[in-house]
């Protein structure tokens, strides 16, 4: 027999109760795409390409009005569900806070790519190939001598970047999702310059985001790179192509070609 509406909304409502009186409930699922579950196995992945190594970047999501983020200074690649923080996204109270440790610097940093740019999720690496790009832009080593901007275009790889964190998962003409750059758009992501501390960017990134609506990331100085995207797979597949871009045009200054 099909459940009446009375039946759905208790459950729901026994839900809700159960995550204000018991917290756990909010990380404790046997989905792996559960939030709490999907950081902690991105975070291993991202280890292994470098992008997470030695405390630093990070992975947040946000689920409904709830933000899944992860403790400060911890091995990212050895961090289990049970060590997830949880915030209201309304409130930007913590509905769930492990003791003894501290939610992750880069937490105002992730907020604004959900405040400003409607984010599912915020995906912050230390790549050195992010690093790298930042000083070559700074020495004003490419055509266009831009220094606080990395420009590229007419490279494939470009098509798997959307404009502006929009974009749908519809395939157009040539293997490209609608929404996205084409192969002879140019992508531009802004660079803010590094500051002491991780939350001291929040002002420079809040303001890259507004200065550049198309832009899916904000590459910072001599520090790393965060990409945001509509959901998980979108910003993960974004941070991705940005980390290929970035490498290959490393290796092509290294190779004395020009990239834009
Ligand atoms: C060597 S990591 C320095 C802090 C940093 O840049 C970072 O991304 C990690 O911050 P968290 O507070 O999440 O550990
Ligand atoms: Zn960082």
């Amino acid at each position: 027999m099909a459940a009446s509406h009375q039946d759905v909304q208790k459950k729901n409502e026994d839900q809700d109760n159960s995550s204000t009186t018991d917290p756990d409930s909010l990380i404790r699922s046997n989905d792996p795409l559960h939030p709490a579950n999907h950081i902690s196995d991105l975070c291993r992945r991202f280890y292994t390409l470098g992008w997470v190594t030695g405390t630093g970047g990070g992975v947040s999501i946000r689920h409904g009005n709830h933000i899944f983020l992860a403790p400060s200074g911890v091995q990212k690649e050895m961090m289990q569900p049970t060590d997830m923080f949880v915030m209201d996204f309304l409130t930007k109270q913590y509905v769930r806070r492990p003791q003894a440790l501290k939610p992750s610097a880069c937490t105002p940093l992730f907020l604004a790519a959900y405040t400003h740019r409607n984010a599912g999720c915020c995906i912050h690496t230390h790549s050195q190939w992010a690093v790298l790009i930042t000083l070559i832009c700074e020495a004003g080593l490419q055509n266009s001598a831009e220094r606080n901007v990395f420009a590229i275009k007419e490279i494939e790889q470009i098509k798997g970047i959307s404009r502006g964190g929009s974009g749908s998962d519809e395939i157009a003409e040539g293997g490209r999702k609608v929404g996205n750059l084409g192969y002879y758009d140019t992508m531009k992501i802004p660079i803010i310059e590094n500051e002491a501390h991780e939350e001291d960017l929040t002002g420079a990134l809040e303001k890259a985001i507004e200065e550049w609506p198309e832009a899916c990331a904000v590459l910072v100085r001599r520090h790393g790179v965060y990409v945001w995207g509509k959901d998980v797979a979108q910003a993960k597949t974004q941070a991705e192509s940005l980390d290929y871009l970035f490498q290959l045009a490393v290796e092509m200054h290294k190779l004395g070609l020009k990239w834009i």
